[in-house]
C-alpha cells in the first residue's frame, strides 16, 4: 500500500512538473515570438476594385445550368452559352493585343496573355465552369436562379462558392488590368476547364495538352481552386486561418458488391446481399483509418498555438508533451479531413421488389487519402477490416494518390511566399498555413509543368455555416467575397511582376 502511494505521489509530482515546464515554455515562446512579419503590402497604389459592375455578371454566370454528372456526360448547351456570355461579357479583354482566347475541345476556354518579358517564365490560374448537380427540393432558393439576400448582399446558386466565382473574379481582374492599360511584365494563362466535378479528362486535360503542344513545358506556378480563408475553424482563435494547398489528397472510389441467391422474400436466407453489404460498410465506417500527425500537421498546430487561449496555448505549443491529445481533438469536426484518410458511402443500391431477394447489392465508397499513405494500403485495410469473402471490393477507374507537397517556406520559395503576401494584402490579420487540400483539383492536370502547385480559393468561409453548402444545398456566396477574390487575383497579377518577387527561374517561355 504504502509502495502504491509513493508511485501515485511520484506520478503527480512528475505531471505537475511537465505541466510547470510546459506553462514556461510556452511563456517563454510567447514573450520571444518575433513580431508577425508585416504583410508585404506590394504597391499599395494598384488600386482597388469594387464587385459593383462585376455582380450582375457574376449572377447571370451563376444561372447557367452547366452540370456535370459523369466522365463526359455533362450539359453542353449550357456550357457553350456559358462560354459564349463570357466572350460577350469582357470586350475590353478579349480585344486586348496582349491577349488571346482559345476554346479547347468545344467547352474549355484558355485565355493567354502575353508578358512584356517573355524571358519570365508564365504562371496559370486555374478554375471550372461547371457544377455538380442540384436536388433543388433540398434547397429555400432556385439552385439556378441566382437569387439574392434583401440587402442584396448574398447570391444564392450552385457555383457560387465552386467554382464559378473565381471564373468570374478571374476575369474581373485581368479586365481591370486591361482597362489601366497595363500589359504584364510575366505572362500567365486562365485556365478554364467545362468538367472538373468529373475528373477533368476533358477540360483541364486538353488545356494541358494544348499548352505542351505550344512548348509551354514549364510553368512558373499553378494555383487553382482549394482551402479557403476559414473562419472559426478552432474555437476560441481570433484569426482566420488561410489555408494555401500545397498538395492534395488522393481519392479513391471503391466499388463494394455482394451477389447472392435470389427467391421468394417468403422464404429469406439469414442474410440478403442487402444485409451483408450493410454489415460491411458499417464496419467501414466504425473502423475509421489510423489519424496520422504528420510535419505539416505539427508546423500548423504549432504556427497557431501562441494565438490560442490559455489553456489551449499550452497544450498547443507543448507537442513534445500533447501530442497524441492534440491529435485526438483534430480528429473532431472538419479537420478530421486534415488528418485521416477519410471514408465516405456516397451510393448505394439494391434490391428489385418488396417480395423478391435481392440477389445483388452494390455501394460506392470515395476515401481521400492521407498524404502519407497509398491507394494499395487503403484497399488492403478495408478488406482485413471487412472481412467477408462474399464482400467483393473493387478500385473504380480514376483514382489517384496524393500530390506532391510544392516548396512553400516563405523566404526560399518565392512563387509560395507571392501567394501568400497577395493573400495577406487582401487579408491582412489572417495566420496563412500551408496545409493539404482535402478534396481534389484539376491541378491534377498540371503537375508536369511545375512543382510549384497551390489550391486556394481566396474567400472567407465560416466552417460551420458555409462549408456544408459546397456540393451541398443552399450554396451561395457575398458581394464582399466576390469583391475580395477579384482583388485577390488582380494583386497577384501585379504582384507577380513584383521585384519583391525576382523570378531566378529565366526560362525562354515559347509564344503564349
Ligand atoms: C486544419 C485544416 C482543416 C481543413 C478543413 C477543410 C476545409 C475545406 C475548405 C474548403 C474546401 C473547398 C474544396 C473546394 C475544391 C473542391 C473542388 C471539387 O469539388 N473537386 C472534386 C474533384 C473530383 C474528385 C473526384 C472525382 C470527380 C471530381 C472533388 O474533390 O470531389
Ligand atoms: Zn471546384
Ligand atoms: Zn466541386
Amino acid at each position: 500500500m504504502r509502495k502504491a502511494l509513493k508511485f501515485v505521489c511520484a506520478l503527480l509530482s512528475l505531471l505537475i512538473a511537465l505541466l510547470v515546464v510546459s506553462c514556461i515554455r510556452t511563456f517563454l515562446l510567447t514573450v520571444s515570438r518575433s513580431a508577425a512579419p508585416t504583410p508585404c503590402h506590394r504597391n499599395e497604389s494598384q488600386g482597388y476594385i469594387t464587385s459593383e459592375d462585376a455582380w450582375p455578371r457574376f449572377k447571370k454566370a451563376l444561372q447557367f445550368r452547366t452540370v456535370s454528372n459523369a466522365p463526359h456526360v455533362y450539359n453542353r448547351k449550357d456550357l457553350q452559352e456559358f462560354v459564349t456570355f463570357l466572350l460577350q461579357s469582357y470586350p475590353q479583354v478579349f480585344q486586348s493585343p496582349h491577349v488571346r482566347r482559345d476554346i479547347i475541345n468545344e467547352y474549355s476556354l484558355l485565355i493567354s496573355v502575353s508578358g512584356k518579358n517573355r524571358s519570365l517564365t508564365p504562371y496559370l490560374l486555374a478554375a471550372h465552369l461547371d457544377v455538380v448537380p442540384v436536388v433543388q427540393e433540398e434547397w429555400t432558393h432556385d439552385g439556378f436562379g441566382a437569387e439574392e439576400e434583401d440587402d442584396g448582399s448574398m447570391v444564392y446558386a450552385r457555383g457560387a462558392i465552386d467554382d464559378k466565382s473565381n471564373v468570374i473574379a478571374q476575369l474581373e481582374a485581368l479586365s481591370f488590368l486591361i482597362s489601366k492599360g497595363i500589359q504584364p511584365q510575366r505572362g500567365f494563362f486562365l485556365a478554364f476547364g467545362h468538367d472538373e466535378e468529373v475528373g477533368g479528362h476533358d477540360g483541364a486535360a486538353r488545356i494541358a495538352e494544348e499548352l505542351w503542344k505550344r512548348g509551354i513545358h514549364d510553368l512558373d506556378f499553378v494555383l487553382d481552386e482549394g482551402l479557403t480563408v476559414l473562419k472559426d475553424l478552432f474555437q476560441g482563435l481570433p484569426n482566420n486561418i488561410a489555408g494555401i494547398g500545397v498538395t492534395e489528397k488522393g481519392s479513391l472510389h471503391l466499388n463494394l458488391s455482394v451477389h447472392s441467391e435470389g427467391g421468394h422474400s417468403s422464404m429469406p436466407p439469414k442474410q440478403t446481399s442487402i444485409g451483408i453489404l450493410s454489415a460491411a460498410l458499417a464496419k467501414l465506417e466504425a473502423n475509421q483509418h489510423d489519424i496520422i500527425f504528420d510535419e505539416m500537421t505539427h508546423n500548423f498546430v504549432e504556427s497557431i498555438s501562441l494565438d490560442m487561449p490559455f489553456p489551449l496555448n499550452v497544450v498547443t505549443s507543448n507537442l513534445w508533451l500533447f501530442k497524441p491529445l492534440v491529435a485526438r481533438a483534430l480528429a473532431k469536426g472538419v479537420s478530421e479531413s486534415m488528418v485521416r484518410t477519410t471514408t465516405a458511402v456516397t451510393m448505394f443500391q439494391g434490391g428489385l421488389k418488396p417480395n423478391v431477394i435481392p440477389p445483388t447489392a452494390w455501394a460506392v465508397i470515395n476515401h481521400r487519402i492521407h498524404p502519407k499513405q497509398t491507394i494499395a494500403e487503403i484497399i488492403d485495410r478495408n478488406r482485413a477490416v471487412v472481412n467477408d469473402k462474399r464482400v467483393t471490393i473493387t478500385p473504380l477507374p480514376g483514382s489517384y494518390n496524393a500530390h506532391p507537397v510544392s516548396p512553400h517556406h516563405p523566404k526560399k520559395d518565392r512563387p509560395y511566399r507571392l501567394i501568400r503576401d497577395t493573400l495577406l494584402q487582401i487579408y491582412p490579420n489572417v495566420v496563412t498555413a500551408p496545409l493539404p487540400l482535402v478534396a481534389n483539383t484539376d491541378t491534377k492536370h498540371y503537375l508536369s509543368f511545375s512543382k510549384h502547385v497551390f489550391r486556394h480559393n481566396p474567400i472567407v468561409l465560416d466552417v460551420k455555416t458555409e462549408l456544408h453548402r459546397i456540393h451541398g444545398r443552399d450554396e451561395r456566396l457575398s458581394k464582399a467575397n466576390l469583391e475580395s477574390a477579384i482583388n485577390f487575383y488582380y494583386h497577384l497579377m501585379m504582384n507577380a511582376d513584383s521585384d519583391e518577387h525576382p523570378d531566378k527561374s529565366h526560362s525562354h517561355s515559347s509564344e503564349l
